[in-house]
């Protein structure tokens, strides 16, 4: 035996520590470090060396193994047929030299076996046993020979069927398949995850994996999991008229019985019809809304692959097309801070640009504050970023040992990057705004619009596009501009003639006469609707004294509560947003200051209860008239409550306010007293 180049097996050795210490991390922990491509080069790598030198190779080598053991907590649960991987074809060269292969086992002369193709779904693999049509137990993959028992984690998914439909099913069934996360319930669990403070997931497989291997299901119940099967394992003896039926048809039987199997699976012919399809979905993996990491391709006849059988880890008869990777790792240069339509202020990363699935991508977001502390990440560091579909690319972790001597804190800045406002802090301080609205360049379009809008300043005619164009040509920068535009200049604008011009010039003539109400809503603060713009020009009466109002005085008001109380407090502490207001007084807007209080209060000083389905009204509308009569909107009917209104399906407060002898109306009653009021 020739000697072997110590080298060389450090090198092995090296390789078999790092691949044993990632798949623990990634089955096990549902942690992973590496990236995929950084795993699947290093597994690579290995096999070749192991290629060249067979001698060296081991039963315990990763090259040679499925998965990783076992967690601890979970009964073991042992594969009556093993769970292999599958082979991998990074490139199109291999799934001809794979086609060939076969062909060339099986003596045929023609490159047209017939494939089934479907997806990879990337989430993990699951097997289920049916007994009498019935869910009995369900099992991870685990090392291949045995997996983690988390039947009752599995019964909480809806995809998988505990009967099984129809009758023509064998007696003892095993189904195999990959439970994983779609993007959209990815992006809600995380959302959700990142609001309440809890644990983030780095990927939808990640978060597949985390959510199903729980030691309590209820935490699974709540976890958006799909099931989709892609194998039929029978153990027994079955009614049916051929179990060696092709695979695709046995997709069928699946789907029948209650399953569902890929939408896009598909019978193709040779390595010809595989590429065409691997082409297709390729193309069409950005719109899916799940996470695939490629194509598995499996011959259809099933005596085929019997013929074809096993190698150590994986079958002979199928192999994977890989996509390029959704992660990769790249350097973050800087963050910077972007500022929303809506004034929302989000720290995003400027990226070395880096391919992920096709695509460069030169930023990524960051979210906020304590998503930044949550991956502990700084200016300069080696970062995992991810990209999946249409979803922004998003920053998932730093690449751990890679931080540089001359790394940056990342630091909030105090003032609006565009405008210079002073920021203000909401959420608890991790959610960042810039409260100028009508001042602040980001946010102008979207600020204008809703000043316009019908339930605002009312100006007739001034639609989203018209303030698109107005802005886009930096005619009108703050709204009290909108007052000073001519008709020869806006007769000048596409889609403008010169009467709708002169239309516009009159309507906006027109709004300058105003309510006190509709002038606050209209300035757009934050969380503040008509009906508390009401109550506030009803409770203040005049627009400086609201100018003026303490935190706590803002608290006094009705329905306001401390943190709406902070949004009007930090938008009139803000000297840009006073000034937008001096602007507009001067451009001639005006109201009658008493007018509001001369509208008729009939229930003032009365608490009123909503409950049940209103037909004709929501229940934001019900509450605001009622508000606006001078009545309190109360959650909860107790004798002091003057009346409930009942709509469909009302529950326990209409029970309590019988008990109580509470006057009780329904919704037409109610509505026919409301216009009687409001007519005074
Ligand atoms: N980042 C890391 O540290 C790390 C560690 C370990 C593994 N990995 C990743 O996992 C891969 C290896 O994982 P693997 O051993 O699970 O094998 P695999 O992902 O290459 O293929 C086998 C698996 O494919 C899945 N699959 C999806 N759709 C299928 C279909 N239609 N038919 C059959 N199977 C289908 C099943 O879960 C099956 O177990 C690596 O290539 C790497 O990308 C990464
Ligand atoms: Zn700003």
């Amino acid at each position: 035996m020739s000697q072997t180049d110590p080298q060389l097996l450090d090198e092995i050795n090296r390789l078999r520590s790092e691949l044993d210490d990632a798949n623990y991390r990634y089955y096990v922990l549902d942690e992973p470090e590496l990236t995929d491509t950084d795993y699947d080069r290093r597994l690579r790598r290995l096999e070749e060396i192991e290629q060249a030198h067979p001698e060296l190779v081991t039963v315990d080598s990763p090259t040679q193994r499925v998965g990783a053991a076992p967690a601890e907590g979970f009964a073991a649960v042992e594969h009556a047929v093993p769970m292999l991987s599958l082979d991998n074809a990074f490139d199109e060269d291999k799934i001809v030299a794979f086609a060939k292969r076969l062909n060339d086992l099986l003596e045929r002369s023609d490159d047209d076996l017939a494939f089934c193709c479907e997806p990879k779904l990337d989430g993990l693999a699951v097997s289920l046993v049916y007994e009498q049509g019935r869910f009995v137990s369900g099992a991870t993959r685990g090392d291949g020979r045995t997996g983690e028992g988390i039947t009752s984690n599995l019964r909480t998914l809806r995809s998988i069927p505990l009967r099984l439909r129809g009758r023509e099913f064998p007696d003892l069934l095993e189904v195999r398949g990959e439970v994983y996360m779609s993007h959209s319930g990815f992006e809600a669990l995380n959302a959700r995850a990142r609001k309440e403070g809890s644990k983030v997931f780095a990927n939808p497989r990640n978060a597949a994996a985390g959510s199903l291997r729980q030691l309590d299901s209820r935490i699974t119940a709540r976890r958006p999991l799909e099931f989709c099967a892609y194998q039929l394992v029978s153990r027994e003896a079955t009614s049916l008229a051929n179990i060696d039926a092709p695979h695709s048809e046995q997709m069928k039987w699946l789907r029948s019985w209650g399953f569902r199997t890929s939408p896009e699976l598909a019978v193709v012919k040779g390595s010809a019809g595989v590429l065409d399809y691997c082409r297709t979905l390729g193309e069409k993996r950005e719109r899916l809304d799940y996470d695939i990491d490629g194509v598995v391709l499996k011959v259809d006849d099933l005596r085929a692959q019997r013929e074809l059988g096993f190698v150590a880890r994986a079958p002979r008869w199928a192999i994977a097309f890989k996509f390029p990777a959704q992660e990769q790792a790249t350097r973050l240069n800087d963050v910077e801070f972007q500022v929303g339509r809506t004034g929302a202020i989000t720290p995003v990363a400027r990226l070395e640009p880096v391919t992920v699935a096709g695509v460069t991508v030169a930023n990524a977001s960051l979210h906020n504050a304590d998503e930044i502390a949550r991956l502990g990440v700084m200016i300069g560091d080696s970062v995992v970023i991810r990209r999946a579909g249409d979803v922004i690319p998003q920053v998932v972790r730093v690449v751990a040992g890679e931080r540089p001597d001359d790394a940056r804190e990342i630091v909030f800045p105090d003032h609006c990057p565009v405008c210079g406002s002073a920021i203000e802090r909401i959420e608890g301080g991790v959610a960042i705004r810039c409260p100028a609205g009508l001042y602040c360049a980001a946010q102008r379009k979207e600020a204008l619009k809703h000043f316009a809008s019908r339930r605002a300043l009312d100006i007739d005619g001034l639609g989203d596009k018209l303030i698109d164009a107005l802005v886009e040509r930096g005619w009108v920068k703050t709204p009290a501009e909108l007052f000073a535009l001519g008709a020869g200049d806006l007769a000048e604008l596409p889609r403008m003639g010169e009467k709708s011009a002169a239309n516009l010039v009159g309507a906006l003539e027109r709004a300058k006469h105003t309510t006190l109400p509709r002038f606050i809503y209209a300035l757009g603060i934050r969380e503040v609707g008509e009906a508390t713009a009401s109550n506030l020009a009803r409770h203040f009466g005049t627009l400086q004294a609201l100018m003026e109002a303490s935190q706590e005085a803002l608290e006094a008001v009705a329905d306001i509560g401390p943190i709406v109380a902070a949004h009007i407090h930090a938008f009139f502490s803000e000297s840009h947003n006073r000034q937008t207001v001096t602007q507009l007084l001067e451009a001639g807007l005006n109201w009658h200051e008493e007018a509001v209080d001369e509208r008729p209060q009939p229930l003032a000083g009365q608490s009123w209860v909503l409950t049940g389905t209103l037909e004709n009204l929501t229940r934001d509308e019900g509450k605001a008239r009622l508000q606006a009569l001078g009545a309190k909107v109360a959650g909860s009917v107790s004798k002091k409550t003057a009346a409930v209104v009942a709509g469909e399906a009302a529950g326990s407060k209409l029970a309590r306010a019988e008990e109580l002898g509470v006057e009780v109306l329904d919704e037409a009653t109610f509505l026919a007293r409301l216009d009687e009021w409001e007519q005074g």
